[in-house]
């Protein structure tokens, strides 16, 4: 494996991105700093750019306005193949009447290294996908977690200074999806190669990589670790699209020193004080940050609302109830452990709210 180490992890760096298709803006201003050694990701719904950012760093779009730099160096007038920069397709591009071996081999003779250095590299690089015994086989003869194996050792082999992965999971079986995410993980770490990995799915995004940048429409929202986007996203957005979220439309009122927040219908909701208020804001809370209570009660130190059961959903681990609270519905999440005491659709729900955890957001 030490064949195949990266030589010196190197940086990336989006600095002022704009990219159109015609009329069509599809990357707005764009500016990033992906670290040394990182496990980066591009998260965001289908069509919002990820792609286009992705093969722009690559060198195969070009941007109107800006630049990319790879350690250091600007590459933005560089075609990919004087890049080092090694990317793995969503469709493997494997070439078919080729076996295993010679299609990792292919771009180590491209580049005209020594036959021997060759056959070193391309034996580590299947070795260290797991592919070690099937090298003389087609392409066509391999299941597709074993094809897109294959096209990660053929980047791999030719040691770049960072790897790019448009959706390399998407082909697989929702199993597979799971195993060859760690795998994928474990490999990158190994190899201390700056990765980075274009997903729309956030769960992927947050088992596997250091750093997310979450787009939309063309632009970068936030960028943080899993945890900070979950805990403290920036928008209505990113709150949104990192697990779920209640976002609770109305008015925020001010008396005296004490805020609250006016739900359509007039149920109020006291505000911690302190919290700062942007434009337009709304209410967002996770389903986890609510308690249900037996009607009447009115613990301490918490925010009280009733409104009614709505619906629910049994999850396992957890019985997910919607409420009713005037105008709008939240969703609380309530831990199962095995009992029948849950509420039923139609009845009376108290809910506490943890005031520690809400937050008011703009779009
Ligand atoms: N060659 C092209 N010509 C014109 N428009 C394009 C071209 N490539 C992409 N687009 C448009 O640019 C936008 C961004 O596309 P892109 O593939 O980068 O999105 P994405 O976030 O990767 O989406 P997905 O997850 O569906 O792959 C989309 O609206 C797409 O239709």
């Amino acid at each position: 494996m030490s064949e195949l180490l990266a030589r010196e992890p190197a940086g990336i760096r989006v600095e002022g991105v704009d990219l159109s298709y015609g009329a069509t803006r599809v990357l707005k201003d764009v500016n990033l700093e992906i670290r040394p050694g990182e496990f980066f990701a591009f998260l965001g719904p289908s069509g919002c750019g990820k792609t286009t950012l992705l093969r722009l760093i690559a060198g195969f779009n070009a941007a109107q306005r800006g630049r990319v730099l790879v350690g250091g160096k600007d590459v933005s007038a560089l075609p990919p193949w004087k890049r080092d920069v090694g990317m793995v397709f969503q469709s493997y591009a494997l070439w078919p009447h080729m076996t295993v071996r010679r299609n990792v081999a292919f771009g180590l003779e491209e580049r005209r290294l020594p036959r021997a250095e060759i056959a070193t590299r391309v034996e580590a690089a299947l070795r260290l996908v797991g592919l070690d015994g099937m090298g003389d086989r087609r392409p066509a003869q391999l299941s597709g977690g074993q094809q897109q194996r294959v096209a990660l050792a053929r980047t791999v082999a030719v040691r770049p200074q960072v790897l790019l992965l448009d959706e390399p999971l998407s082909n697989l079986d929702a199993r597979l999806r799971v195993q060859v995410r760690r795998e994928l993980r474990d490999l990158q770490q190994s190899l201390r190669l700056t990765t980075v990995f274009v997903t729309h799915d956030q769960e992927e995004a947050n088992t596997v990589c250091d750093r997310i940048a979450v787009m939309n429409e063309g632009a970068v929202q936030q960028v943080g670790t899993p945890m900070e986007l979950y805990d403290h996203p920036a928008n209505l957005f990113v709150a949104g699209f990192l697990g779920t979220a209640n976002i609770v439309p109305g008015t925020v009122l001010r008396e005296g020193g004490a805020a609250a927040f006016e739900v359509a219908g007039g149920t109020r909701i006291p505000l911690p004080p302190g919290l700062a208020v942007p434009e337009g804001a709304r209410l967002m809370f996770r389903p986890q940050d609510v308690s249900l209570l037996p009607p009447g009660s009115d613990p301490a130190g918490r925010r009280l609302i009733e409104g009614e059961v709505a619906h629910r959903e049994f999850l396992g681990a957890s019985m997910r109830y919607g409420v009713r609270v005037g105008g709008a519905e939240v969703l609380v999440d309530v831990p199962h452990t095995g009992g029948e005491g849950h509420l039923q659709v139609g009845g009376r729900a108290a809910l506490a709210l943890d005031a520690t955890r809400v937050k008011l957001l703009a779009g």
